[in-house]
């Protein structure tokens, strides 16, 4: 989870699990300038807990969410990895949802929210973002096709997705996909 704050100028990562924490704190030394790792906390919260901790205080958020990350089995054929990460699904959607809820009880109003998996589960994604529109009144999607237009040349879209969303398709030789994005703003 990434989260920024315009006044004052902060920018907070949160990674919950320590060690991994760790290695993000690690690598921020060592491509941030000196003089501006200040502006920055790394923390290892539970995510969920941050909208509680920083209530309307953030101006923008990005969820980079835990998932059944699909490119770790789509090209390997172990059939044990992918029969478990199918059966997390149902688990990650509930996770997913609720560090939602949470980065949206932290978000400033007119605050934008980014959330994104590199999953093409659907459960995982669109479903989790309807989930989300439905239930939080104060929340809007962002058109965000435009991004796709112009970066058509270089990544394959999925043409079933909604304005406020994008699903890079993931190919053979490329380095990347799957990934969804999706972005709503806080009313
Ligand atoms: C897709 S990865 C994000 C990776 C990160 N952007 C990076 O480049 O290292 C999702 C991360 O969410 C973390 N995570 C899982 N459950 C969490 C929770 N309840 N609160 C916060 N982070 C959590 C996982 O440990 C994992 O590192």
């Amino acid at each position: 989870m990434i989260l920024q704050c315009a006044h004052p100028g902060q920018f907070h990562c949160n990674e919950y699990d320590e060690l991994r924490s760790r290695w993000l704190k690690q690598t921020m030394e060592s491509f941030i300038p000196h003089p501006l790792f200040n502006l920055i906390t790394v923390s290892n919260l539970d995510g969920r807990q941050v909208g509680e901790l920083k209530p309307e205080f953030y101006d923008k958020i990005l969820v980079d969410a835990p998932c059944s990350n699909d490119r770790s089995w789509l090209f390997s054929s172990d059939i044990q990895q992918a029969t478990l990460r199918l059966l997390q699904r149902n688990e990650l959607s509930v996770l997913q949802f609720q560090l939602l809820r949470s980065a949206i009880k932290a978000l400033r109003p007119g605050g934008s929210l980014v959330y994104s998996t590199c999953t093409l589960s659907k459960e995982e994604n669109s479903s989790v973002i309807n989930l989300i529109l439905n239930s939080c009144t104060n929340v809007i999607p962002v058109n965000i096709s435009e991004i796709a237009k112009a970066v058509s040349q270089e990544f394959t879209f999925h043409s079933g997705t909604q304005q406020h969303e994008l699903l890079v398709l993931p190919e053979k030789g490329r380095a990347w996909g799957p990934m969804y994005v999706a972005k709503l703003k806080k009313m």
